[in-house]
């Protein structure tokens, strides 16, 4: 049996996690078609490639389908329950830099702090019928922070792309998202709330803890582990 290291199949994280393996004298490649999902690893015995969803290798890590994996922090955060007890964040990979913010539309000038949000959701809802809506795809990571911050007055719509455009699609009042260079906040007329800041992500080499492994998928997480941590 090999050792299995699942990375992004396509998107902004592929590449890159191909460029850092290659740094690390470990050759990743697709092999196939362009559309194939087929791929090959280089410079280490014993290790297969198997290309998915960024979204998905959680998940897979969960269960122990794949022994290594590479996402953001926001997905393993998000997806896994305790996620600590399920994965192990080996190494952070330096790349995928993003913040999972809250935002409101720019045009509110008396909402700065989720304070002034907790306030301006009780009159929303007096005034609308209908808790303020936060358009988000992070469900788990959200409710934890609103809570943790004492709001409560709010509902989530699920939004899993195109976000920002929600508010002015009238779907949602706000939204919590991904952000990175803050263009599409900006182009969508939306701003960050001072301390609406919820996680801090990267792309990032997790182990799961979750496999059974033989003595050789031992011998070779070794070898593999010792190449990257050189
Ligand atoms: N603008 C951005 N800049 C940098 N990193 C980002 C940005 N947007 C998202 N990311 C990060 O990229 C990772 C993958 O996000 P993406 O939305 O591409 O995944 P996905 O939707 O699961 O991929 P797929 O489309 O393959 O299912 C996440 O960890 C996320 O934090
Ligand atoms: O701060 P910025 O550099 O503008 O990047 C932020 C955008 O990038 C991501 O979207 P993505 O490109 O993955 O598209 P999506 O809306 O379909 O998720 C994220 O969801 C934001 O919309």
């Amino acid at each position: 049996m090999s050792v299995k290291l699942g990375v992004p199949s396509k998107g902004r994280l592929m590449e890159k996690t191909f460029d850092w393996f290659a740094k690390r004298g470990i050759t990743l490649s697709r092999t196939g078609s362009d559309r194939e999902y087929a791929g090959a690893v280089d410079g280490v015995e014993g290790v297969d490639l198997v290309l998915l969803s960024a979204g998905e290798i959680p998940r897979e890590l969960a269960a122990g389908r794949i022994h290594l994996g590479v996402t953001g922090t926001d997905l393993v955060h998000e997806k896994l329950p305790r996620w600590e007890q399920q994965v192990e964040e080996l190494e952070l990979m330096g790349f995928g830099e993003a913040d999972l913010i809250l935002a409101v539309p720019q045009c509110w000038i008396d909402v700065d702090t989720l304070e002034d949000l907790d306030s301006v959701s009780s009159a929303f809802r007096a005034a609308h019928g209908h808790r303020l809506r936060i358009a988000t795809k992070y469900h788990r990571l959200i409710r934890e922070f609103l809570t943790d911050a004492g709001v409560a007055d709010y509902q989530l719509v699920d939004s899993q792309g195109a976000t920002e455009g929600t508010v002015k699609n009238e779907t949602a009042e706000m939204i919590a998202d991904i952000t990175s260079t803050g263009e599409t906040l900006r182009a969508n007329h939306l701003k960050i709330l001072s301390d609406g800041l919820v996680l801090r992500s990267q792309a990032t080499l997790w182990r799961s803890r979750m496999t059974k492994c033989t003595a050789e998928e031992k011998a070779t997480l070794r070898r593999l582990l010792a190449m990257i941590e050189r």
